[in-house]
């Protein structure tokens, strides 16, 4: 069979996505596909296995991407056992690890055995489009098959650039963090954070007690790599990120900011008076929130979900359903079957039985049309990345309970900078918090919150309106894509 490093050049571009597989990448990943697929960029998106079983069997992802005559799934393993869990944070760590001991080889693999990864019209990959989280692989395997690799970094821009800060700030002896009365200290090191970063808003694998804590420096050689990529995407916009955005530019020069990309691909799908719309998602959907949304009046409801991966004890969500009841205000709830910790993790009934007055729970809701919906008023998030950004756009104030990841310091930036919602990192996670912040973000500073979220949405909004940044960025991505140096001159 012909290798990919044997190949003759003049076959259209091929871009191989290959997305961290959770929910939050796989989303802006495909997004991101799917706009280089209507530019008549052919398309391998890399899931693995569980991933694409999951996909199948919730979504016609299949037939709707068969749309596009250059778009193709193709899978590989994550390296665990069939059966062992994969949702939670914790396990997603666990397949992280999992696939960063294993992945190499095989895909290498797949890359140089002609067509594994391409059609007819486009046999081979020309770049791969790695989630940054895989950035290192990326950049050894794109090497040694001397093919271009971009980084696509689905957290925030602020979180990537602490994460690249980090060994400034641990050598002016700003880390490691000595102990809980030391949260409040303030980070100085972050260029473009002087004042605003505290330590409990630092990314929670930089919450550290240790300077040599294994797991952050991994997350940092990771980021540090992205700037030897041939360039780095990231999902957010000028308007809204800009300053940071200058510093990681000083680093990183090809920065793409092409966010939000939902927005962008809703924009672009509109101008082709295409506007169906169908599930992305590996849980199962449940769309009679629509309809209980539908009979709720105008912005009533405060939504709540705490993203793909959170996982919580069943003491919190004891406390965020009294403080829900106590607020008086209509609630819909997302409440995944695998979000509660421990045996004893089933749902209570008594919560499911009084809920129903008022409130409406579902397992997994069409979110981005959630927040669209005139009836919703307010989001209570864990602040994940594509939550915040679906937040913004649908001009919805948040109510921030950040768990982990870079949701510490998005929460930060909703709060302080962009004052589009409330953090409640550092309050008690208890019923009356909870009522209270319910009943400032619906009622007490509804107004407040309005003038900011209507000029955020604004902004959003033209970024990716014709013309705007990031309308204009993916034009310039989609350029670039067509004219990387095409591979397989050489076996390094
Ligand atoms: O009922 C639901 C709940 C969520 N979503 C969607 O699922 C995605 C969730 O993504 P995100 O808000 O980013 O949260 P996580 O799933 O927690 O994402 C992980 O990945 C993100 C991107 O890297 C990080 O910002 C987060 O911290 C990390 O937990 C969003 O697009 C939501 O619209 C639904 O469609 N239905
Ligand atoms: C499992 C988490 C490890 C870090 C990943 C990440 C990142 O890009 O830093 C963002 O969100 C999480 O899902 C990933």
């Amino acid at each position: 069979m012909e290798h990919q490093t044997d190949r003759k050049p003049n076959f259209p571009p091929r871009v191989l996505f290959f997305p961290l597989p959770a929910q939050g990448h796989i989303n802006a990943m495909l997004h991101l596909a799917e706009l280089l697929a209507m530019a008549d960029i052919d398309v391998t998106f890399l899931n693995t296995d569980h991933v694409q079983g999951q996909l199948q069997q919730r979504t016609h992802i299949q037939a709707k991407y068969a749309a596009y005559p250059g778009f193709l799934f193709r899978t590989i393993p994550d390296g665990l056992p069939k059966d062992e869990p994969r949702s939670g944070e914790q396990s997603i760590l666990r397949v992280l690890n999992s696939m960063l001991k294993t992945t190499k080889p095989i895909l290498k693999d797949m890359l140089l055995s002609g067509g594994v990864l391409g059609s007819d019209r486009s046999p081979y990959v020309t770049c791969i489009m790695a989630d940054g989280i895989f950035g290192s692989l990326a950049n050894e395997i794109g090497d040694e098959l001397n093919i271009p690799v971009i980084h696509f970094r689905t957290i925030s821009a602020c979180c990537f650039w602490i994460y690249f800060a980090i060994p400034d700030i641990i050598k002016a002896g700003e880390l490691p963090i000595r102990g809980d009365e030391d949260m409040d200290r303030i980070i100085t090191r972050v260029p473009g954070m002087e004042a605003i970063l505290r330590c409990r808003d630092l990314p929670s694998f930089a919450q550290i007690r240790d300077v040599e804590d294994p797991q952050l420096h991994r997350i940092v050689e990771v980021t540090r790599q992205s700037a030897r990529a041939h360039a780095l995407i990231l999902n957010t916009f000028e308007d809204l990120e800009g300053p940071i955005l200058n510093h990681i530019r000083t680093q990183c020069p090809k920065t793409y900011t092409i966010g939000p990309l939902h927005a962008l691909l809703k924009h672009k799908l509109t101008k082709r008076l295409s506007t169906t719309r169908s599930s992305k998602s590996i849980f199962e959907e449940d769309r009679s929130c629509i309809a209980w949304l539908d009979s709720q009046p105008l912005k009533s409801v405060i939504y709540i979900s705490f993203g793909s991966l959170t996982v919580m004890t069943r003491d919190t969500l004891m406390e965020f359903w009294h403080g829900l009841v106590n607020s008086n205000k209509r609630f819909l709830w997302v409440m995944r079957e695998d979000m509660v910790a421990g045996e004893d993790g089933e749902i209570p009934p008594e919560l499911v039985a009084a809920t129903k007055e008022r409130g409406c729970l579902v397992g997994w809701a069409p979110q981005e049309e959630v927040l669209a919906h005139p009836s919703v008023g307010g989001f209570l998030t864990h602040s994940g990345w594509n939550s915040t950004l679906e937040s913004i756009v649908a001009e919805v104030p948040m109510i921030c309970w950040p768990n982990a990841i870079d949701q510490t310091i998005n929460s930060r930036y909703v709060g302080e900078v962009w004052k589009v919602g409330m953090d409640m990192k550092g309050h008690k996670c208890d019923r009356e918090i909870v009522a209270k912040m319910v009943n400032d973000l619906m009622v007490e500073k509804r107004e407040e919150f309005q003038r900011c979220t209507a000029e955020m949405a604004r902004l959003a909004k033209l970024s990716v309106d014709e013309g705007g940044s990031s309308y204009c960025n993916l034009d310039q991505l989609i350029e670039d894509l067509r004219s990387v140096q095409q591979p397989g001159m050489s076996i390094n």
